[in-house]
């Protein structure tokens, strides 16, 4: 359904439509087909955003290492500030803790806060901000709070049995790493995730990238992306 081109045409923008079925809805995603000078020039006046979407273990983390080596971002994951808020014993911890239990997403306002205050404290203007928006209650949760949208948003496509796989030979002590908490957390991506991605497809920001080979493999097909930041 998507297909993303390295187009010689720097003006080569082209999209269409195709419907599929998604957790009992109908969604109608673009195909969209993009050339490399697509994604803006980023300025330092103003910060650079990519979104990293995938389903659990797709390899949103992985990937985003690779990225930030290769191209300065500042990584930041939010899952990773909804843990290290469980860490700090914060007023949240018990809550967020039970929320990342039972799969569930916690409330935009928490997380956005969280992502807002780690922005602000950076250097950096190039960020990638992974594993959100998991809803659009996510997303306009941030469009209202930091007042502009992603440039870039990268989407880590991957089976659901490679993800399970993947999740449970992690390995790094999560509370949502077992077999119960992977299902949840799969349905609610079916149920939630969908919608934000058509979203971004539709305003031509989506990048969808098939998730399966090695970590270099995906990488390769991750550089072209940005590698307008490079030049
Ligand atoms: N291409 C790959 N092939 C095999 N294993 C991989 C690949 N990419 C990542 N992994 C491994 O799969 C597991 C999940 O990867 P990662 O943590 O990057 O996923 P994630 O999308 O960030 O997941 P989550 O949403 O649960 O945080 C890790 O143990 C990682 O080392
Ligand atoms: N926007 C988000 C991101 C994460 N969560 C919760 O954290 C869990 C782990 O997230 P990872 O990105 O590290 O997989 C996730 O399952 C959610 O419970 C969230 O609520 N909102
Ligand atoms: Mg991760």
């Amino acid at each position: 359904m998507w297909r993303r081109v390295a187009s010689v045409s720097h003006l080569f923008s082209h999209s269409k439509s195709t419907k599929f079925n998604q957790g009992g809805s109908t969604f109608k995603i673009w195909e969209t087909i993009t050339s490399e000078s697509e994604i803006p020039t980023p300025s330092k006046g103003s910060p650079f955003i990519t979104f990293v979407l995938g389903g659990p273990g797709s390899g949103k983390g992985t990937q985003c290492a690779k990225i930030v080596e290769a191209f300065g971002f500042t990584h930041i994951s939010a899952g990773d500030l909804l843990r290290r808020e469980i860490a700090s014993g914060s007023a949240y911890g018990s809550v967020i803790l039970s929320t990342i239990r039972e799969g569930k997403i916690v409330p935009s306002q928490v997380t956005v806060q969280l992502i807002q205050k780690e922005m602000e404290s950076s250097d950096n203007y190039k960020f990638l901000i992974d594993g959100f928006p998991r809803s659009e209650e996510n997303r306009k949760a941030f469009e209202q709070t930091i007042g502009t949208e992603p440039d870039v948003v990268l989407f880590f496509d991957c089976p659901e049995q490679e993800m399970v796989k993947r999740v449970l030979n992690r390995n790094q002590g999560r509370v949502d790493d077992n077999i119960d908490t992977i299902k949840k957390r799969l349905e609610i991506f079916d149920e939630l995730n969908w919608p934000v991605i058509n979203y971004y497809s539709q305003r031509g920001k989506l990048h969808k990238i098939n998730a399966v080979g090695t970590v270099d493999e995906i990488f390769e097909k991750v550089r072209p992306i940005f590698a307008p930041l490079s030049k």
